[in-house]
């Protein structure tokens, strides 16, 4: 399973998070990784940990103030990104400038969408993965593969459907081992996760137990 720790704009130390990440990483058979902001990327990926950025813009260089360059978040140490997260939506067109931006740039892709008819389409774009994640769990605590997980097994076929190749993670609520097994369970190939590390007191503990089943 694949669990990647989104920091968002959380007020958690992301280095010290990004060293919890690699020691856990070092301990378990899943991949574990961490998505600090663009401004933590490279104080993160000195930690070792597997770093991911949080957005690219579908741009190259040039006159574009205010973005975000697949190559300098690369650059930066990240070797993936996450691309139309819930809380930084792009267009179907943009969505599609940034898969092939990060791709451009060597950097893995993880496109998220809210339900799995997006999900499909998203797919549709050649990412190396999806992740479904319900806008109304995100940061409730309530895990999706327990709320809703017909929209994680819906995904997971209307990925298939257009590419196979695309693998499927789930998000909003995961906050324990046990999540993540459910997760597992409905077919989705890792996890997205935030608040559960993020905001934990302890975050070396929290993720300790994420991965502690697998
Ligand atoms: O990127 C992470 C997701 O939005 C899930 O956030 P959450 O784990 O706080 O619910």
């Amino acid at each position: 399973m694949f669990v990647l720790v989104n920091l968002k704009t959380y007020p958690c130390d992301p280095v010290a998070v990004a060293e919890a990440v690699r020691d856990v990483n070092e301990s378990t058979d899943a991949r574990v990784a961490v998505a600090p902001q663009a401004a933590h990327l490279e104080r993160v990926a000195e930690t070792g940990a597997e770093t991911w950025a949080q957005h690219v813009d579908p741009i190259d260089y040039g006159s574009n103030t205010g973005h975000t360059l697949a190559e300098s978040v690369a650059e930066a140490g990240a070797v993936g990104t996450l691309i139309n997260h819930s809380e930084q939506r792009l267009k179907l067109a943009d969505v599609d400038g940034a898969v092939e931006a990060a791709e451009r740039a060597g950097l893995e892709t993880v496109v998220c969408a809210n339900n799995p008819a997006q999900i499909g389409a998203a797919a549709a774009l050649g990412p190396d993965a999806v992740a479904v994640e319900p806008p109304e769990l995100i940061g409730t605590g309530t895990p999706v593969s327990q709320a809703d997980p017909d929209i994680v097994e819906d995904a997971v076929e209307a990925a298939q459907a257009v590419d196979a190749d695309v693998s499927v993670l789930c998000g909003a609520g995961i906050s324990t081992g046990d999540d993540v097994v459910a997760a597992g369970d409905l077919g989705s190939e890792g996890v997205l996760l935030a608040s559960g590390v993020a905001k934990a007191d302890d975050p070396t503990a929290a993720l300790e137990d994420l991965v502690a089943p697998l």
